[in-house]
């Protein structure tokens, strides 16, 4: 944040979005913003709004500037009829809910814009991103609060069951892939749209990981909607396009994931009064 400006816009805003764009000779267009899997099931008109009009303005802004967009995409773009095990870059994709229904818009918006327009429209589908920060709304999200929970009160409530294998990804990979991603040269990039991953592990895997930092951690399980879609997306994620096209690689395997965000939440969340320094 210190390295420029830090401006609010609401993502529908379109000509305040242009007001940014052109007042500030932004270049590359970094779209996160976004309604996640499960808060997107409890609101379905804002979701449609955030993630599908959202898209429409910042591609839209994009062509006419002639900026570098990324748009991230999820595992969450699969659904029950795509394989889950390995899940394939190119594949069906049916997803059963609004996210993944508006990540497949995102994707092939963008897919369209290149095509029709030569828009460096460029997407990666990320895992379950794990840091430190508070998760915001997604099926993926036991994957942090458990830390929270476990580091805090040696306890947590699972709402997924204890088998549920999903790809998972450290957060210093995940961004680590999207630069390696927008600089890599076009003449490197077969699509438009790439899986990328590090890991995929169930809940009792990382309990029995994360009890080695916790020995006296009692976890339960209580499923809730979210098994439902967890077990509608990818198990095992196949990024194999991305590591032969650019060179993709992860750096960081479960044991590294634990070990990091145990320091990390430790550091900063529970030494910290609860307050990220
Ligand atoms: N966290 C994960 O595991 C994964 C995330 N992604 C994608 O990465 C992106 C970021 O995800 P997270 O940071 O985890 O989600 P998040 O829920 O923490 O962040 C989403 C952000 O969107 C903002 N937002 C919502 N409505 C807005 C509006 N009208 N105008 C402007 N901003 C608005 C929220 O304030 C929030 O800061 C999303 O597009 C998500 O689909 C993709 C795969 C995995
Ligand atoms: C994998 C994702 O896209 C996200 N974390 C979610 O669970 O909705």
């Amino acid at each position: 944040m210190e390295n420029g400006p830090y401006i609010f816009c609401d993502i529908l805003d379109f000509k305040g979005l242009q007001k940014i764009v052109v007042n500030h000779r932004v270049d590359w267009l970094i779209h996160f913003s976004a309604l996640l899997s499960a808060i997107g099931e409890q609101n379905v008109p804002l979701a449609v709004r955030v993630n599908i009009e959202g898209v429409h303005n910042v591609i839209e802004l994009a062509k006419q500037y002639n900026l570098r967009i990324f748009v991230p995409s999820t595992i969450g773009a699969f659904g029950p009829d795509s394989p889950r095990n390995p899940t394939p870059n190119i594949t069906i994709q049916r997803p059963k809910t609004i996210y993944g229904v508006s990540k497949v818009h995102a994707e092939l918006m963008g897919e369209y814009y290149h095509h029709k327009f030569g828009l460096d429209f460029r997407c990666l589908r990320f895992p379950g991103v794990i840091s430190s920060d508070p998760p915001g709304g997604g099926t993926t999200d036991y994957a942090v609060a458990i830390f929270h929970d476990a580091l805090r009160h040696g306890k947590y409530q699972c709402y997924l069951k204890p088998d549920t294998r999903l790809p998972m990804m450290y957060i210093e990979d995940c961004l680590r892939s999207l630069l390696e991603f927008m600089t890599a040269p076009k003449e490197k990039l077969k699509r438009r749209v790439y899986n990328v991953t590090a890991m995929s592990f169930t809940p009792e895997e990382l309990v029995d990981k994360l009890s080695k930092y916790v020995p006296e951690l009692r976890v339960t399980y209580y499923p809730d909607s979210r098994q439902e879609i967890a077990d509608s997306w990818p198990q095992v994620f196949d990024d194999s396009e991305a590591r032969a096209d650019w060179n993709w690689k992860p750096k960081y395997d479960l044991d590294a994931l634990v070990d990091f965000m145990v320091k990390d939440v430790q550091e900063n969340y529970i030494n910290g009064n609860g307050k990220k320094k």
